[in-house]
């Protein structure tokens, strides 16, 4: 039986952070066909409101080190100002939009990481999505929109990057839907040379994505958007892009945009 497609979309905060480009995404964004869920980050929002309330975070590997007072800032600026303005915008286009974060009707259960080499405080690793959930507000014709807030069940919440939520969520429901993957940020595709904006690698795979990092051409924020990226490949995740929120349009009419994942 030929299963229905659903788009998983994740912007980040280069998109978020500029009104005209978070309008001209979210107007493509209202006009995909079908069943479809945004997640979004925000980390520079939250830098920019960190530094104005005097907290400043730190990062490892592109992602944050989380303390109680970055969590307290994180929840504010994700679970509140970004999720309401997104779903805000997205009603006003006719999109059915129902913001949440992980906690809300246990949509994603996580358990703070602990790895021996760095303490990242208050970050989640998800253990489980709420698939019946998410099945059920699609079904009502709703467009969940996903903060990077989850809890552990035990009334703590936690920080986990958007891109891992995104791919989570992606292979929690690659059994029913046939899904396509979007991870979308500020340049047009992965880039051979970071400073060559036209330097898009069409395609990657493990190989190539091996190549790259041992010629360390992946730093920041790209390496916790390739280790998802591929992880979503290994779970049978049909389709995943990764390329500007600016060729949503494109992307979605299956025009070739962005880096490819591919096995
Ligand atoms: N090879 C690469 N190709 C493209 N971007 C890269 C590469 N290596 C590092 N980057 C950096 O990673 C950033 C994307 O990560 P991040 O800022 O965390 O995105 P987002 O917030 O949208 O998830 C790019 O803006 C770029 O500065
Ligand atoms: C644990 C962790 O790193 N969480 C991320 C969540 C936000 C995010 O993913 O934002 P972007 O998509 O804008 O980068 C953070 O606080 O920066």
């Amino acid at each position: 039986m030929k299963r229905e497609v659903i788009n998983i979309i994740k912007i980040g905060g280069k998109t978020i952070d500029h009104e005209e480009k978070l309008d001209r995404f979210l107007n493509s964004f209202s006009r995909v066909p079908g069943q479809k869920i945004l997640i979004h980050g925000g980390g520079i929002l939250a830098n920019q409101i960190g530094e104005k309330m005097g907290v400043v975070t730190k990062f490892h590997e592109g992602r944050r080190i989380t303390n109680a007072e970055t969590l307290e800032l994180v929840t504010m600026v994700y679970g509140g100002l970004i999720n309401k303005k997104i779903v805000a915008k997205l009603q006003s286009q006719n999109v059915n939009a129902i913001g949440l974060s992980g906690a809300d009707a246990n949509l994603l259960t996580a358990e703070k990481r602990v790895v021996k080499t760095i303490d990242y405080g208050f970050a989640g690793d998800i253990q489980k999505v709420n698939n019946d959930l998410l099945q059920n507000l699609l079904s009502q014709n709703l467009t969940p929109v996903i903060c990077p807030i989850t809890h552990d069940g035990k009334g703590q919440l936690l920080n986990t990057n958007g891109d891992t939520i995104a791919m989570t969520i992606a292979c929690a429901l690659q059994s029913q839907f046939e899904v396509n993957l979007w991870l979308c940020f500020d340049k047009k595709g992965v880039l051979l040379d970071i400073k060559d904006e036209e330097s898009i690698i069409p395609q990657l795979n493990p190989s190539t994505y091996a190549e790259l990092l041992s010629k360390s051409l992946i730093h920041e924020g790209m390496k916790p958007k390739l280790e998802n990226a591929f992880r979503a490949l290994e779970s049978g995740v049909s389709k995943i892009r990764i390329g500007s929120a600016d060729d949503i349009d494109l992307a979605i009419a299956n025009e070739k945009t962005g880096t490819l994942i591919c096995a």
